[in-house]
């Protein structure tokens, strides 16, 4: 199968005076996963949907390679879907689902059926072609859409939350799933959460969206450690944003000048597990909680600030001794020590 890039140029769509996206720009290579991550009402289903044709940008372009299709219909994209409320036909059985994409495309019954069969056994689910919708678990029931939504080959696959209806051990079991198959097809796909984690895991990148704008598009590595804005930083998990002048170096004392990033399990007790060029923080223990594979401290910084502190357990000789309203210093080696671009304190 061979698979497109997209071009998203400058699209932006308001409903009435709300604007769900505010000139989104975003190119995406091909076979990459893409996921779009952002709370909720950030815009990232009416991007999907605009790709998929069911929305109409106000203005921009989308492209599949040099194709303009912003205006094209939805059938004639050339686009898989896959969505948490894009419903089976419960009428018909697994197979007739799996077949319907390539029935609507008139290809000759035989071939279909066969194509079918293969779409199901990619997803894993063979023995059940003749099963009943009703008759099936809610993993199978995405199993099945995503059969359907791959067997007519599409160049690119549109994916909304689709786990999100299932329970977390499931969830881990198809994110790992969903992203063999695209291994296995190399489509472009853009998936869509609001799920850090899910992001995390799955994607070649992500790109983080609020309020119709995209903040930060890049590896997840990159987007969890060197977030570009304040909102990433705090949207990715236990974040530290500390004030300019709340930090000092370890080697000589002096004061970090910018506003940074700290994540809460790059701290240390121990100074030697952190070069000379680390950072030093230090408060009172307000509070420690032992949470079975960590201890999670709460510091008071002099200037108030608090600073949430998690130390895994195996390396938490001590932290039972810790008393609340004792002096204590945490430390961060200097590539955990993260300045967010442009932010004022
Ligand atoms: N048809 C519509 N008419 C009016 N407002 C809409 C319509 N569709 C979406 N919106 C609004 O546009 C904003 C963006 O919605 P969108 O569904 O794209 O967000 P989202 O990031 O996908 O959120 P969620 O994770 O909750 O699905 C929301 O405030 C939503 O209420």
């Amino acid at each position: 199968m061979k698979s497109l890039p997209i071009t998203i140029a400058s699209v932006s769509k308001a409903y009435g005076s709300y604007v769900a996206l505010d000139d989104v720009s975003l190119d995406i290579q091909a076979g990459e996963f893409l996921t779009l991550l952002g709370p909720s009402g950030s815009g990232k289903t009416t991007l999907l949907m605009a790709l998929a044709g069911f929305v109409r940008p106000d203005s921009g372009k989308l492209l599949l390679a040099d194709r303009d299709i912003t205006r094209l219909a939805p059938n004639k994209r050339d686009i898989g879907i896959v969505f948490q409320n894009y419903a089976l036909f419960p009428h018909m059985n697994v197979l007739a689902n799996v077949e319907y994409p390539l029935a609507l495309r008139k290809t000759p019954k035989a071939d279909a059926r066969q194509r079918a069969l293969d779409a199901l056994a990619r997803v894993k689910l063979e023995g059940l072609a003749e099963r009943n919708i009703a008759a099936l678990s809610g993993g199978q029931r995405q199993r099945v859409a995503l059969a359907r939504a791959i067997v007519f080959e599409p160049r690119v696959m549109l994916m909304d939350e689709p786990l999100s209806a299932l329970d977390r051990n499931l969830r881990e079991t198809m994110q790992y799933e969903i992203r063999r198959l695209h291994d296995d097809l190399g489509i472009t796909t853009i998936y869509v959460t609001h799920d850090q984690r899910e992001a995390l895991t799955m994607s070649d990148r992500v790109a983080v969206m609020n309020s119709g704008r995209i903040q930060q598009i890049d590896t997840p590595q990159q987007i969890y450690d060197r977030p570009s804005t304040r909102f990433v930083a705090q949207f990715m998990g236990e974040a530290n944003i500390l004030a300019p002048g709340s930090v000092r170096t370890i080697d000589g004392g002096d004061a970090f000048r910018e506003t940074l990033m700290i994540r809460a399990e790059s701290f240390h007790l121990d100074v030697k597990l952190v070069g000379r060029d680390g950072a030093a923080l230090d408060g009172m223990l307000r509070a420690k909680a032992f949470r079975g594979e960590n201890w999670l401290l709460t510091l008071a910084l002099d200037d108030g600030q608090e600073v949430l502190v998690c130390i895994p357990s195996a390396l938490a000789g001590g932290c039972a001794e810790l008393a609340a309203g004792q002096r204590l210093t945490v430390y961060a080696s200097a590539a955990k020590v993260h300045a967010i671009p442009g932010a004022t304190s």
